[in-house]
């Protein structure tokens, strides 16, 4: 090999190298398994599982966290031929992503009726004696998930929604089908694609450089009060977004607005919440609440939004009927937006 096929090869070697880091890899395989059936049903055979039934989840309690077992193929076919199910049920499921190892993990829910006659829906309190654990409403578990576990299940949920509200074509009216990964239903009448919708969504924590404000809907739990979200109307941008909700719903002009972070949502339906600092100018801060859309909003001090933060649930009523201020969990995008601005705050009121 002469010295510049030596230098050549090894510069080919090192790109190679590269491209196959192990995140490159697994992107990759799960691209390979959206497109092809056939991978995908390989990848059953050695994949993991997690169920479903009526979108709520299968958890098992350890420690005061729950958990989200798993059940492999065998298991899974096992399972379903104990009530009396067809193992072709399983092609129902949707794959929401895959290990380090390239161990592929889909979601099945057993609790749904699907246009097909083998997906009839199986009794849940025999399936959780069965699995030995509970079938919990997602909202109510996610805080006691780890994030793995509560990112995964929070995209299983929002897929097998998704495909659950869209088995039929909106054109032709009929039975659209499913490819084995979930990432595309067809109508074999017409070939339209559907895939699986995210509506975007804006947050914006509004500060006049000193006060944050914060508002609440009447649907909230008692006492929360989180930063202004709005779904983005067809044909604007998120910034457009953003100054809209916030002249909408509480009568101010943005003066200037930052970037911060995003999250998927599943609740109530799938969101991608895109999260925007903005300010007001100082001197026009009077609040015009949209009864229409919020209950309440008002400018927080950092004091009082730095202690909220620190503040722990349960939130109790206090002994004057009232409910503590207190502000969205961790989990929550809305929850960093506060926080970032509160560290913000803290450090620029800092001596230099
Ligand atoms: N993760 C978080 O931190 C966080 C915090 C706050 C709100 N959220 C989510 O943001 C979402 C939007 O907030 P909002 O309710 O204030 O929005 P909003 O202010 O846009 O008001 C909701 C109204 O918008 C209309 N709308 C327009 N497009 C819609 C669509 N695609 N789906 C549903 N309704 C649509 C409906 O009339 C609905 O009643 C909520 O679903 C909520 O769960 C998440
Ligand atoms: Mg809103």
């Amino acid at each position: 090999m002469s010295l510049y096929c030596g230098i050549a090869f090894k510069r080919k070697f090192f790109w190679c190298y590269r491209l196959l880091s192990t995140y490159v890899t697994k992107t990759r395989y799960l691209f390979e398994l959206k497109e092809d059936d056939d991978a995908c049903k390989k990848a059953q055979q050695t994949g993991a599982f997690y169920l479903f039934h009526g979108l709520a989840p299968l958890l098992q309690t350890s420690a005061h966290q729950y958990m989200a077992p798993q059940h492999s193929l065998l298991e899974l076919e096992r399972l379903l031929g104990k009530f009396g199910q067809n193992a072709q049920r399983i092609d129902d499921s949707v794959l929401i992503g895959c290990s380090e190892q390239q161990k592929a993990w889909f979601a099945l829910d057993l609790g749904l009726d699907n246009s097909s006659s083998i997906s009839a829906s199986l009794s849940k309190p025999e399936m959780e004696t069965e699995l030995k654990g509970s079938f919990i409403e997602l909202r109510k578990a996610l805080l006691q998930l780890n994030a793995k576990d509560a990112s995964l299940l929070s995209t299983a949920q929002a897929l097998l929604r998704w495909h659950d509200a869209h088995q039929f074509c909106s054109r032709s009216g009929q039975p659209t089908k499913k490819n084995l990964a979930g990432s595309k239903r067809v109508c074999p009448s017409n070939n339209i694609i559907y895939y699986p919708q995210v509506a975007p969504v804006v947050i914006t924590l509004v500060s006049d450089g000193t006060r944050c404000l914060l508002a609440r809907q009447s649907s909230f739990p008692k006492g929360m009060y989180s930063a202004l979200a709005g779904f983005c109307d067809i044909g604007e941008s998120v910034e457009e977004t953003v100054r809209r909700e916030v002249a909408e719903e509480v009568g101010l002009e943005v003066e200037s607005l930052q970037y911060c972070a995003s999250q998927h949502w599943p609740f109530p339906n799938s969101s991608l919440m895109i999260a925007y600092h903005a300010t007001v100018k100082p001197g026009q801060t009077e609040i015009q609440v949209n009864l229409r859309e919020l209950e309440t909003a008002a400018w927080f001090s950092h004091h009082e939004v730095a202690t909220a933060l620190k503040r722990k649930g349960p939130y109790t009523q206090q002994q004057n009927g009232t409910f503590p201020f207190w502000l969205p969990p961790k989990l929550a995008i809305s929850h960093q937006l506060i926080k970032e601005w509160v560290e913000k705050q803290t450090s620029s009121s800092l001596p230099a």
